[in-house]
């Protein structure tokens, strides 16, 4: 068995047990209460799930396994100039609890380059769909089409025990994030450059051989990938993607259906499309405006006639953060590290200025922060990535990383079918 499997194997049965004698004495402790706002309200903080792999505080942000970003950024190791952490570590963290050594993270490069194999047929499908076919649905589309290669459909098929169901789920996770970073720069490629391919370089780790595909070799742009794919990979199991996942995982739908599934979440513009939404916003206020350097007071205007029209301020708010996130944070810290006095960067750092206060000021905004898609785009677009209908791609190559880690976790621990209670209004007003 392979080292990061047997881990896992060891992890997974010792916690298996703990949880089942958790559950047999403390299985009808009271853990929350549910509201009629709730209910109706999106099921906003009422806690219904498990999720290992990391927890979400509504101040300090995200932790992966205890570990906030920039603990991530010391900690793991990191791409070949040092400097931005590896995305396979990230997983390894997620997936087993332990920061992995720099010769457990070349282990994963090289496993995931050994599996990275696309079928033909994918490519296939892809090509079949209309060239201006949004990327996001040509993702979904490419990773159902290798649902064909399932090991955990193929097992499932021959009958295999509810015992074993996290053995083949664990080689699905393997299989696919190694091809991803493949079919994501082909819907790329395809997409905006003629059909003009790039061959992969297996030489580069996970993330330099995306940039390299994309047809991006700076050792900036794959320091930017780096820290890109490691800081959108989880958020806790609530958000829609994760979720989405989780619930199609539930009724055994291997880990293509379930990602494929989670991945139509994350194409609304509320949730990962957002990070398009921003820039498109960003292009279309400097157009109004006819410059590249807005005043703020140009800026406010601008919020305030988008806030007048109906329509909300793309990548501010959240659903729990209640501060600015610290992944918005991360990507402030590269820009300045970076590509400081960046024209487009200068806007955002400007909009982080102008948004907050008229938010606050609307009264109903929870949270007038930004959150992790206000700045993404600004830095693609430094490097020349412009086609940012192609962005939530990148967000979802990076969001497989947590969201089949915790299906591992799924499966491993037998979670079971994911079925909660909907009520009619009339059965409300019945209880009042
Ligand atoms: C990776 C991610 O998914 S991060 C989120 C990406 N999405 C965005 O950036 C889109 C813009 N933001 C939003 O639409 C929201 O803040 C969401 C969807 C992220 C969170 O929604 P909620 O938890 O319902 O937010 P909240 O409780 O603060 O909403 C209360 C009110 O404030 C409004 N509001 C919240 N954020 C914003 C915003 N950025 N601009 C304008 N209005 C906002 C809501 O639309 C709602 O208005 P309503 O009562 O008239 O319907
Ligand atoms: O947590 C959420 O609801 C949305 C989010 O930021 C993410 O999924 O990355």
């Amino acid at each position: 068995m392979d080292p990061l499997k047997q881990k896992f194997s060891e992890k997974a049965t010792a916690l298996r047990s703990e949880i089942k004698a958790m559950l047999k004495e403390h299985g009808d402790k009271r853990f929350d209460e549910v509201t009629l706002k709730q209910i109706y309200g999106g099921a906003r903080g009422i806690k219904s799930m498990v999720w290992e792999t990391s927890q979400l505080d509504a101040l300090e942000g995200i932790r992966f396994r205890g570990y906030s970003i920039p603990q991530l950024r010391e900690q793991l190791p990191k791409g070949p100039d040092g400097k931005e952490p590896r995305p396979e570590g990230l997983f390894w963290l997620m997936l087993v609890g332990e920061v992995p050594t720099d010769e457990e993270v070349q282990w994963v490069t090289e496993q995931w380059a050994s599996r990275s194999e696309v079928p033909e047929h994918t490519f296939k499908a892809l090509d079949a769909l209309p060239v201006d076919t949004h990327p996001m649905t040509q993702f979904t589309v490419a990773i159902a089409s290798m649902q064909s290669e399932s090991e955990f459909a193929r097992r499932y098929d021959e009958g295999i025990s509810k015992n074993d169901y996290w053995d083949p789920t664990y080689e699905d996770t393997m299989n696919l994030v190694a091809r991803l970073p493949r079919v994501a720069a082909y819907i790329y490629r395809r997409t905006f450059h003629n059909g003009d391919h790039i061959a992969p370089d297996k030489s580069l780790d996970w993330s330099g051989n995306f940039a390299h595909m994309l047809g991006k070799d700076s050792a900036d742009f794959q320091n930017l990938m780096r820290l890109y794919l490691t800081i959108h990979a989880d958020h806790e199991g609530g958000n829609a993607s994760a979720h989405t996942t989780h619930l199609v995982g539930s009724t055994l739908s291997d880990a293509y259906l379930s990602l494929s599934a989670g991945m139509n979440a994350l194409a609304g513009p509320l949730h990962g499309l957002a990070n398009q939404e921003v820039i498109k916003w960003i292009f279309n206020m400097l157009e109004s405006l006819g410059t590249q350097r807005p005043t703020k007071e140009q800026i406010a205007k601008y919020v305030e006639d988008t806030l007048a029209s109906g329509q909300v301020i793309p990548g501010y708010g959240h659903a729990v953060l209640r501060k600015p996130d610290p992944r918005f944070m991360a990507q402030k810290r590269f820009a300045e590290e970076y590509i400081k006095g960046d024209d487009v960067v200068e806007v955002v750092w400007k909009i982080f200025d102008v948004v907050p206060p008229i938010l606050q000021s609307l009264g109903k905004v929870k949270n007038p922060w930004p959150n992790v898609d206000a700045h993404s785009g600004a830095l693609l677009v430094h490097y020349g990535l412009k086609e940012y209908s192609y962005y939530t791609v990148l967000f979802g190559v990076s969001r497989a990383l947590g969201v089949l880690a915790a299906l591992c976790w799924s499966r491993a621990l037998g979670f079971p079918l994911e079925r909660p209670k909907s009520v009619t209004t009339e059965w409300v007003k019945a209880q009042l």
